[in-house]
């Protein structure tokens, strides 16, 4: 925000946004700057899956203004600036797609129309691959994988899309503890090479450990900061509507819609 020259890699300011009859997002300001992971924090149905509607151009706002690194989304999206994970994918898990040709779906932005890999594309893909454990897995089709191995490989497609900027929506939902350590090293990998992330989630606990930055969510921006600044009792009982400790499961917290 305040440099001219380096645009901030999410920048949104008054933005309303939902559906016939339901405002979900009312008057968020977020800013998110290059680099950074920040994680998006928030009971069931206060707005996080929203938000990332907004920031890709999928939903309009009512009011107020989104910018990818200074861009609308839609002028983001078509130069690939950004990449998304999404909590369900809408993949048919009985198509007989393989994992490799899953994640090459991330290359064909940098295809052209024919959609013919090149060298280039296999060895991003398998590196993708490689970096989320699934090096082994290449030839398996998607409906073959657990939950967990599926997601794995859509944050690898997301991965080898290269994009500066990755939304990741619930990434730990329904995995175990393994995969969860895995995809937060893979997370803080693309971090420190300079992809900026904003990676939703239900498990407070990792929060610290995963992110820098946090940004809690209950239609508005309730607080947004370092972890220890934001996830206070009393925040988090205004953000989940209850009194709680720090218990392995919080209410809300099964990521389910
Ligand atoms: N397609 C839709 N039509 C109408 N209302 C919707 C639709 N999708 C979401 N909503 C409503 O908008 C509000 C915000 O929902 P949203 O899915 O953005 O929340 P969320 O934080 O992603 O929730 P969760 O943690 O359960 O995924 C909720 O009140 C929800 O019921």
């Amino acid at each position: 925000m305040m440099s001219q020259s380096a645009p901030d890699a999410i920048a949104v300011h008054g933005l309303s946004a939902g559906y016939p009859g339901v405002l979900a997002l009312e008057q968020v300001d977020l800013t998110v700057t290059p680099g950074r992971l920040c994680a998006l924090v928030g009971a069931n149905g206060s707005g996080k899956s929203t938000l990332f509607a907004a920031l890709l151009g999928l939903r309009a706002p009512a009011a107020g203004r989104v910018r990818l690194f200074g861009r609308s989304p839609q002028a983001a999206r078509r130069r690939n600036l950004v990449s998304y994970v999404p909590q369900h994918d809408q993949v048919d898990h009985s198509f007989p797609v393989t994992v490799e040709q899953t994640v090459m779906m991330g290359r064909y932005g940098h295809m052209g129309f024919t959609r013919r890999p090149r060298t280039a594309d296999r060895e991003r893909v398998g590196a993708a691959l490689d970096q989320v454990g699934l090096g082994g897995l290449r030839t398996r089709t998607i409906g073959e994988l657990s939950g967990g191995q599926r997601r794995r490989a859509f944050l690898a497609r997301s991965i080898a899309q290269e994009a500066p900027l990755m939304l990741l929506d619930e990434p730990f939902a329904g995995v175990d503890r393994a995969s969860e350590e895995l995809i937060v090293s893979v997370l803080h990998q693309l971090r420190d090479a300079g992809t900026t992330l904003l990676v939703s989630t239900h498990h407070l606990e990792g929060i610290p450990e995963l992110a820098e930055e946090v940004v809690l969510l209950h239609r508005t921006v309730l607080a947004s900061g370092p972890p220890e600044a934001v996830l206070t009792e009393e925040r988090l009982a205004r953000a989940f509507g209850t009194v709680l400790g720090l218990g392995p499961q919080l209410p809300g917290s099964e990521g389910q819609r």
